[in-house]
């Protein structure tokens, strides 16, 4: 029997597993990952080789929806009768929002859960979903320890200006703060820049997932970070819109017939790639098409990265590193050359055959700043610290 560490990442339409080997602390190894997809209304389940060589695949077939809990259900069978010498001894999951009390990993129990469930009204994208895969676990294995690992860990290191919204302090004091999420990706990263960059402490990272948001580091530490309150704001993203003025949010409200609810699902679902383009909300379709509309939509994605990285610059007061991460981040070379190509008067120097080849390193030997592509690991970040924290109980 081999002890391992369950890793969940429970999104809205997606719930992600990995399992660890609990062997090596600092480096857990994989044992094999997947996860269900499209489960609210064509779920389909993966399960893969540490190599990515596929292990098992299962369809439920179209207008059917799996539950958070059916689909964690079917994800522990499965483990059981395929993988009978692993035994499950604790489980990590990616919370989003950690909120004013956990600045760090912390041990789940019921009263914890109920404190993360009471964020979902702030973060409701992903928080319900985080919430509700540990529920699902804690029925599916009672009394096993489980770790929350959170996104907004990462930023509390911003100075305060970079935590706080110009709002009275009253309002502010109800946790209306800027958060900053994608944290867990953040820390993994920055633990792989010394190993690419050594020396360098001016640095900016660029997760572009299906979420997506840039983050500003000195010395390994996050300063600004563009994804604000909840996943919605900072870049546009694949359906969510990015940064909208609040005036245009008011005038939608009280002009435009919008409700709260019909607004949320045009911000989070309707817009961003998908909005602009009016055609699709992946960025490999939309890279490769000459139509006028997803033109534009790169461009708009194209545009807003170059802001933030040109801010952020100026925030941490030059740049020693630039690095790609995340879905987008990492596979397309197209968005890369044309962000660093905007960027050529802050010293970076495209390699185009690099980049072809997704790096490491996308710059020349001669270019003043460097730019990397790094592949990130969220779920080896949580199964070490729910290594770290089951361990040492
Ligand atoms: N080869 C590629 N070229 C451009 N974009 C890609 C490529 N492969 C994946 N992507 C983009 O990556 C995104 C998913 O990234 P990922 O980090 O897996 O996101 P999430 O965490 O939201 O699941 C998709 O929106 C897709 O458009
Ligand atoms: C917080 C967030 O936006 O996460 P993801 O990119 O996984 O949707
Ligand atoms: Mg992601």
């Amino acid at each position: 029997m081999t002890d391992a560490v369950l890793v969940v990442n429970s999104g809205s339409t997606s719930l992600k597993f990995g399992a660890y080997g609990t062997s090596n602390v600092e480096d857990p190894p994989l044992l094999c990952r997947g996860g269900v997809d499209s489960m609210a209304g064509d779920p389909h389940f993966i399960a893969k080789e540490p190599d990515g060589k596929p292990i098992d695949a299962h369809e439920w077939g179209s207008g059917h929806a799996l539950s958070h809990k059916e689909a964690l259900g079917y994800i522990v069978q499965w483990l059981e009768q395929h993988e009978a010498n692993i035994k499950v001894v604790a489980a990590g999951h990616r919370v989003v929002l950690g909120g004013t009390r956990f600045e760090g990993p912390a041990k789940i129990t019921p009263e914890v859960l109920d404190y993360l469930d009471g964020l979902s009204a702030m973060e409701p994208s992903h928080q319900p979903f985080n919430v509700r895969g540990a529920r699902a676990i804690a029925e599916a294995f009672p009394g096993l320890p489980q770790v929350a690992v959170f996104d907004t860990s990462f930023h509390r290191t911003m100075p305060e200006v970079a935590q706080i919204y110009a709002l009275p302090k009253a309002v502010r004091d109800t946790g209306v703060r800027h958060w900053g999420y994608h944290g867990i990706s953040y820390d993994y990263i920055s633990r792989q820049v010394p190993k690419v960059a050594p020396g360098a402490r001016r640095v900016i990272v660029a997760h572009l997932g299906g979420g997506a948001s840039v983050c500003a580091m000195l010395d390994g530490r996050s300063v600004e970070t563009s994804m604000a309150f909840a996943g919605l704001t900072g870049l546009p993203m694949a359906t969510r819109s990015g940064d909208v003025p609040a005036d245009v949010i008011f005038y939608l409200l009280r002009s435009a017939g919008y409700t709260a609810e019909a607004l949320e699902k045009l911000l989070y679902g309707q817009s961003g790639l998908l909005g602009l383009s009016g055609d699709s909300a992946d960025m490999r379709v939309l890279q490769d098409s000459a139509a006028a509309d997803d033109k534009l939509a790169v461009d708009y994605f194209v545009t807003s990265l170059v802001k933030f990285i040109g801010a952020y610059a100026a925030v941490l007061g030059g740049l020693d590193a630039l690095v790609f991460t995340a879905g987008i981040g990492e596979n397309s070379a197209k968005v890369r050359a044309a962000v660093l190509e905007r960027l050529s008067t802050f010293g970076l120097t495209l390699d185009p055959a690099a980049n072809a080849a997704n790096g490491p390193r996308i710059t020349t030997a001669d270019s003043a700043v460097a730019a990397f592509v790094i592949p990130t690991n969220e779920e080896l970040m949580i199964a070490q610290h729910t290594l770290a924290l089951t361990r040492s109980a």
